[in-house]
């Protein structure tokens, strides 16, 4: 099949009826249809072990669904993958030890077979706030720091499809605000698709032009709520009437969700 990979377009991407369970009966996925724009950003939020890691790791390729399939702009992610056209980056960043912040991010660039860009590599050094720690090896980072560096590993092959799971998850309030403000002109300008998990029900607002509430495991889409927020968003729209209604909406549907499932108290 011919795929919308080296013409440099944003992939959408297709989930159908992908359906995930773990061994020991641990369904994960009810059969789960998912249509997601080329170009957007879409957060998923819900409940802690509900399943969102495992959707995201299933686009990724990282994991088989058990039934159902993944088509990232008409082809597998592992063909996705082989194309350097999809990033990665999870809640614990596997940077190698040796190397240091500079020499990881390089090595994504080799691994895609992409040309050295020393430029490119010292820009993101610069966005994700770590100048002066270039030469650094990643056990003298603090975990935020590392997070950052992973970030900046992610985007440097400019990936037209880009998978954070909590991205800002080991960040510092103020270097995620900073992380907030900086990344979606970037992810915007790129035309990047972007799927991100986060805990932070303000930061799917802020950060997204989607967000997809899902209910306890197992995970089903209980509300897909968009984002009309003008971009790109200032720091100041936080403050907005309309961002706290959409705030509020999200924190709705968890609360609907967690209810929906929860069995009656006698049943406990
Ligand atoms: N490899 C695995 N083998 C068995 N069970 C697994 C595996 N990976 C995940 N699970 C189970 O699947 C469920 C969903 O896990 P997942 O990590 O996707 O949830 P999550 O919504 O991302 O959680 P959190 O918000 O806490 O990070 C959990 O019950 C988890 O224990």
């Amino acid at each position: 099949m011919v795929a919308n990979t080296d013409n440099g377009a944003s992939p959408d991407i297709q989930c159908r009826s992908l359906t995930k369970a773990f061994p020991g009966n641990v369904e994960v996925l009810r059969p789960l249809d998912l249509e997601i724009a080329g170009g957007e950003t879409t957060a998923l939020v819900g409940p802690s072990g509900c399943g969102k890691s495992t959707l995201l790791r299933l686009i990724a390729g990282l994991e088989t669904p058990s039934a159902g399939e993944v088509l990232i702009g008409g082809v597998s992610p592992a063909e996705m993958l082989r194309d350097a056209g999809l990033a990665v980056a999870f809640q614990d960043p596997s940077l190698l030890p040796w190397r240091s912040v500079r020499g990881n991010i390089e090595l994504a660039l080799k691994l895609a077979r992409r040309p050295a860009d020393p430029r490119a590599v010292e820009d993101l050094i610069r966005l994700v706030g770590l100048e002066g720690f270039a030469d650094t090896r990643p056990g003298a980072l603090s975990g935020g720091m590392r997070q950052r560096a992973a970030i900046a590993r992610s985007m440097v092959t400019r990936p037209r499809l880009l998978l954070l799971d909590e991205p800002f998850g080991a960040v510092d309030e103020l270097t995620r605000r900073q992380l907030a403000d900086d990344l979606p002109p970037l992810w915007e300008k790129r035309q990047t698709t972007t799927l991100l998990v986060t805990h932070s029900i303000g930061e799917a607002v802020l950060l997204s032009d989607r967000v997809l509430v899902l209910t306890p495991r197992p995970a089903e889409i209980i509300a897909d709520i968009r984002i009309e927020l003008e971009r790109p968003r200032a720091p100041a729209v936080t403050g907005s009437t309309e961002f706290r209604r959409l705030v509020e909406a999200v924190s709705e549907a968890l609360a609907e969700g967690v209810r929906a499932t929860k069995p009656p108290l006698a049943a406990q």
